[in-house]
């Protein structure tokens, strides 16, 4: 049986068409809700990133602004960057696209977002509120697959929700979100022993590894329900994730493609968070 196919830019489309309601009607009260994204040297993946974020916001009215840093900049002067745009009343939301050159501490940066500011939810203000169950600015990805996993009907209560991967950006969070919807969690990563002998086990089974194609049909229980996050360019300019997908698409119930599944999502949480971001500004 093949799989049901859980294709995020029809969601994100759906969703967008929302918020630039939304959009307008803060426009009424005078608010044009703002994003400015810093993005520090010339990483091809991270530029296309931020052009798809730029053209998103445009398309639905919100304002945005990209700052372009040479790669070398020191990481005071990035620090500097930032303090000016948390001073800027103008200003709602505040990104730093990753990854950052290796000479500049990442979490420092992020440490300094202005919270209420962090449409990327990286700010430790932020986790600590999602860890808590507290009203916050959710990171992209998680709170996109979030929207997902809700459209396409599936259930999380009681079910086994397996996350392989453990970064800041998708692995964490979204572990946190689905034990919020008690699903019971098991997190995998790089020094797990016996990998497939614990994915096996899931209902739901998230891959954010950023290893193409890795996961195969050896490492998933048949009916599973697979979330991929991957999106690794090959050589072929072809993008593909971090799931065989012909290997595992008649052996899985629902799976999400790549492209055009949870990257779409990612974007659209942007938006979603920068307008909640320009809302407290009322
Ligand atoms: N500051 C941040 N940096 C990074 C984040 C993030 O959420 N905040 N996430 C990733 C990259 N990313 C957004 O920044 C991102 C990755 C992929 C996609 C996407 O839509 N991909 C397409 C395929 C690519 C294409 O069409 O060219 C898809 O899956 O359909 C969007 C955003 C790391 N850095």
């Amino acid at each position: 049986m093949s799989a049901s196919i859980m294709y995020g830019d029809i969601l994100a489309q759906k969703i967008r068409s929302n918020l630039k309601i939304v959009v307008n009607e803060l426009k009424e009260e005078n608010i044009i809700p703002s994003l400015t994204v810093v993005i520090v040297g010339d990483n091809p993946a991270s530029k296309t990133y931020v052009k798809m974020k730029q053209k998103a916001c445009e398309k639905i009215g919100i304002r945005s602004h990209v700052i372009e840093l040479n790669s070398d900049i020191s990481e005071e002067d990035l620090l500097n960057q930032v303090i000016n745009l948390n001073e800027d009343d103008s200003v709602h939301g505040i990104l730093v696209q990753l990854p950052l050159p290796d000479h500049i501490n990442e979490k420092r940066i992020l440490e300094y977002i202005e919270p209420t500011k962090d449409v990327d939810g990286f700010n430790p203000i932020n986790i600590g509120r999602l860890s808590i169950g507290q009203d916050a600015l959710i990171p992209c990805t998680p709170l996109g697959i979030m929207e997902l996993l809700d459209f396409y009907g599936v259930s999380l209560r009681g079910k086994h929700a397996v996350v392989i991967g453990r970064s800041n950006i998708v692995g964490k969070p979204i572990g946190q979100l689905l034990l919020n919807k008690d699903a019971t969690v098991t997190y995998c990563h790089s020094k797990t022993e016996a990998l497939s002998s614990i994915t096996k086990q899931a209902d739901i089974l998230i891959v954010a590894i950023g290893k193409a194609q890795f996961i195969t049909k050896d490492h998933i229980k048949p009916g599973a329900v697979v979330i991929d996050v991957g999106n690794t360019f090959l050589s072929s300019g072809k993008v593909v994730g971090d799931v065989d997908y012909n290997e595992v698409k008649d052996h899985v119930s629902q799976i999400t493609p790549v492209p055009k599944g949870v990257g779409p999502m990612t974007i659209t949480m942007l938006l979603h968070n920068t307008i909640k971001a320009a809302k407290n500004f009322k």
